[in-house]
């Protein structure tokens, strides 16, 4: 990674939207990215995600807690081997919450029970979309792990302008609520090689925690 004169700095993108960088030391990373690779195994592990038009989305994803699918959530990989979703495991709640607590600056007693991974390598990136499965306005909580990656914020009425572009690193917390829950989002485009090379990862992972409210 290139030398920086300057730390970068908790930002609050948009009302709600909080950027936290290195949120994660390399320790927590590690750990982390080993968790994700037993989840990412079969049974209802990684798996590529279909669209209603017949696309298919480029980054991969596993879910914990409920499997989502486009557009709702299931307790088996319905649109995968069909095995039943993994369980969320406490210890993510608890990383929620507190997370949610950090970026917030407030306690946080949301019940988070649903996670969703997802792996981009090569060219992969996601459109801007709404996450309005979840029955709850409880922030969402997301964590990068990997490659770097432009993450696109925008606004809760069109996919379009105004968004502002935020550089997700490895480590890096962002967590959106309150008037913010329900903005479009993406990521238009992400670094490869970027990782931290003592990470050991090719590629960019990204963990969110929701609450479902089902
Ligand atoms: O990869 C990211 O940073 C965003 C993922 C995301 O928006 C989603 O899973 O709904
Ligand atoms: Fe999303």
């Amino acid at each position: 990674m290139d030398a920086e004169l300057f730390a970068r700095e908790r930002t609050e993108v948009a009302p709600g939207a909080v950027h936290v960088p290195d949120w994660l030391d390399a320790a927590r990373q590690r750990d982390l990215l080993a968790a994700c690779r037993r989840w990412a195994r079969p049974p209802a592990g990684l798996r590529t995600v279909r669209t209603p038009g017949g696309g298919t989305m480029t980054a991969r994803q596993v879910c914990l807690g409920r499997h989502w699918y486009p557009y709702g959530y299931a307790r088996t990989a319905v649109d995968g081997d069909g095995a039943p979703v993994k369980p969320f495991p406490d210890r993510l709640g608890e990383l929620g919450r507190r997370a949610a607590a950090d970026a917030l600056g407030a306690p946080q007693a949301h019940p988070y029970d649903i996670a969703l991974i997802n792996y981009y390598d090569g060219d992969a990136r996601m459109g801007m979309h709404r996450d309005a499965d979840e029955r709850t306005d409880a922030p969402v909580v997301s964590l990068s792990l990997g490659d770097t990656c432009v993450f696109r914020f925008g606004n809760t009425e069109t996919r379009a302008k105004p968004y502002t572009d935020v550089e997700l690193r490895s480590g890096d917390l962002f967590v959106f609520g309150g008037p913010s829950r329900f903005a479009h989002h993406g990521v238009p485009r992400v670094h490869p090689g970027t990782a931290p090379p003592g990470l050991g990862l090719v590629g960019r992972l990204n963990i969110t925690l929701r609450v479902s409210g089902l």
